[in-house]
């Protein structure tokens, strides 16, 4: 069975897109979406990304890591996928409904309200997680939120110093976080700006994470360190990040359509 793709990225972050609104797909799971992730084997992506019918929404959209992890929720193929549908939509993810707007060149994505309780991100017992009692190496009193998928932030001088591929997986697999985390290194530029780099759950590091911006953003507000409208600067490119008043963030950036092709089914089951 030949099955078309699209090629997708968000600033360098990169994606497969199956769509199976119109016409099912057999089963996708773990060992199928890392199969077709493999830079070396595969076609080559940070995340496999299906779409399919939704009963409570315009349609749902599951996101699988590198490493085949089905997960709740990814910035920036949300933006991709509103490039995609060229019209404003309601998307089922495993991380809640989210609304899709695309704009020039890309999309504004009503991600939600992020939560901080210690059992939404989760971690393994109580603490505060505005500033976490904990450390590893460099990295200490990070903060935490689950802005449909769970992250810690650590505010560093220079993010860039930081060697988050060493670092990155000893924070993500650490016991504390039952479900792993995203570990993100953020420098305070000044009350409107952050830079950031993301070692991603299941992926590694990646060149840019929507959540990880949104994550980044409301940590550094609820800190009081920045105001509530917010640029981050990651390796890949810039993303806007608003934290309203009513709790939603919105994350604004460019989404971007490399290719299409189409793969034998069969090749990758
Ligand atoms: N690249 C994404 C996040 C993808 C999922 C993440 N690795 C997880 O395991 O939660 C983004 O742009 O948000």
């Amino acid at each position: 069975m030949r099955v078309p793709f699209i090629k997708m990225h968000g600033l360098g972050n990169d994606f497969i897109v199956l769509d199976a609104r119109d016409a099912p797909l057999p089963p996708v799971d773990a060992d199928v979406a890392r199969a077709l992730a493999d830079r070396h084997t595969g076609i080559g992506c940070d995340q496999l990304i299906l779409l399919q019918p939704s009963e409570q929404a315009d349609f749902r959209m599951r996101i699988f890591n590198h490493d085949g992890g089905e997960v709740e929720a990814c910035g920036n193929a949300s933006r991709a996928v509103a490039l995609l549908h060229a019209a404003p939509a309601r998307v089922e993810t495993g991380g809640g409904l989210i609304d899709l707007r695309p704009a020039d060149g890309g999309a504004s994505v009503d991600m939600g309200v992020p939560r901080f309780g210690w059992e939404d991100i989760p971690l393994a017992y109580p603490m505060d997680t505005l500033t976490m009692p904990v450390g590893w190496d460099m990295l200490e009193e990070p903060g935490a939120a689950n802005v449909g998928n769970p992250h810690v932030v650590f505010f560093i001088e220079d993010c860039d110093a930081v060697p988050l591929e060493t670092l990155g997986p000893l924070v993500e697999t650490d016991a504390l976080f039952p479900q792993a985390v995203n570990v993100n290194v953020a420098t305070i530029e000044s009350r409107t700006r952050l830079r950031l780099r993301v070692w991603e759950r299941g992926a590694g590091l990646t060149r840019a994470c929507g959540t990880g911006a949104c994550a980044a953003a409301v940590v550094a507000i609820r800190r009081k360190r920045v105001g509530r409208s917010v640029t981050v600067a990651l390796p890949g490119g810039e993303l806007q990040i608003d934290w309203g008043e009513d709790g939603r963030i919105t994350m604004t950036g460019p989404a971007t359509e490399s290719f299409r092709g189409e793969f034998e089914w069969d090749d990758f089951a």
